[in-house]
């Protein structure tokens, strides 16, 4: 049974598949920033991220979007949230809509962005591989940025999109020539909200700290809407 987002298989409909989907820490989340309280020990241990670029990344068409696989042994996020684990980058993905006007995940006091790219981290301290650290609730790290549509392109996901005239259908993959680094995806502002949730895509295991970064970074209409 294929999942998706249509009236008969989307989430409404993912807990008849996958059970998790029925949880108590479903993600995405609307995020209330009038409740959303501040953590001074969130302050005082700083998130840190440390990525290398790579070339030659495959990127996946997924059916619902595009994902780059890029394990990266070198990679560390640890600080905020994360306690004293260190969390490795296994793959970053993209979610996004029909228009500009929708398409990301999370939403932000009920207003959605144009798109959402998810970096996916997995606890390395604590777990042996991805697979084994997405059965425990605090096996991955995701870092959430939203994409506000503007007259300037992104450079680094230009390189991304660039490549998606060869991968039009689900299952296509190729590999991107040229180096990404993932650090020009996040913003410059570093301010973020953060909870415990899930994957956003089935099976929903329940074992996702969020970050989701409060400033949004800027590409243009065609690199975040389906053609
Ligand atoms: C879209 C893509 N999803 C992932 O690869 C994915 C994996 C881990 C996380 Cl943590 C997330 S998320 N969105 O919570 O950041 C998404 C997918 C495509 C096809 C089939 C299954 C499938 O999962
Ligand atoms: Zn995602």
């Amino acid at each position: 049974a294929e999942w998706g987002y249509s009236p008969t298989n989307g989430p409404d409909v993912w807990a008849r598949l996958f059970p998790q989907a029925g949880g108590a820490r479903q993600s995405p989340v609307d995020i209330c920033t009038s409740i959303a309280s501040s953590d001074s020990n969130l302050e005082m241990k700083k998130l840190t991220f440390a990525y290398e670029s790579q070339s030659d990344l495959r990127i996946l068409n997924t059916g619902h979007g595009w994902k780059v696989e890029a394990p990266q042994s070198g990679s560390r996020l640890e600080g905020g949230p994360l306690g004293e684990d260190i969390y490795q980058l296994e793959q970053f993905h993209c979610h996004w809509g029909e228009t500009s006007a929708e398409g990301s995940e999370h939403t932000v006091d009920g207003r959605a962005y144009a798109g959402e790219l998810h970096l996916v981290h997995w606890n390395t301290t604590k777990y042996q591989s991805f697979a084994e650290a997405a059965q425990h609730p605090d096996g991955l790290a995701v870092l959430g940025v939203f994409f506000d549509v503007g007259n300037e392109s992104n450079d680094e996901i230009e390189k991304i999109v660039s490549t998606l005239s060869e991968i039009k259908f689900k299952g296509q993959f190729t590999d991107i020539p040229d180096v990404i680094d993932p650090t020009t995806f996040l913003p410059s502002g570093l301010g973020y909200w953060t909870y415990l949730g899930s994957l956003t895509t089935p099976p929903c295991n329940e074992c996702v700290i969020w970050i989701v970064y409060k400033e949004p970074i800027t590409v243009t209409e065609e690199q975040v809407t389906y053609h």
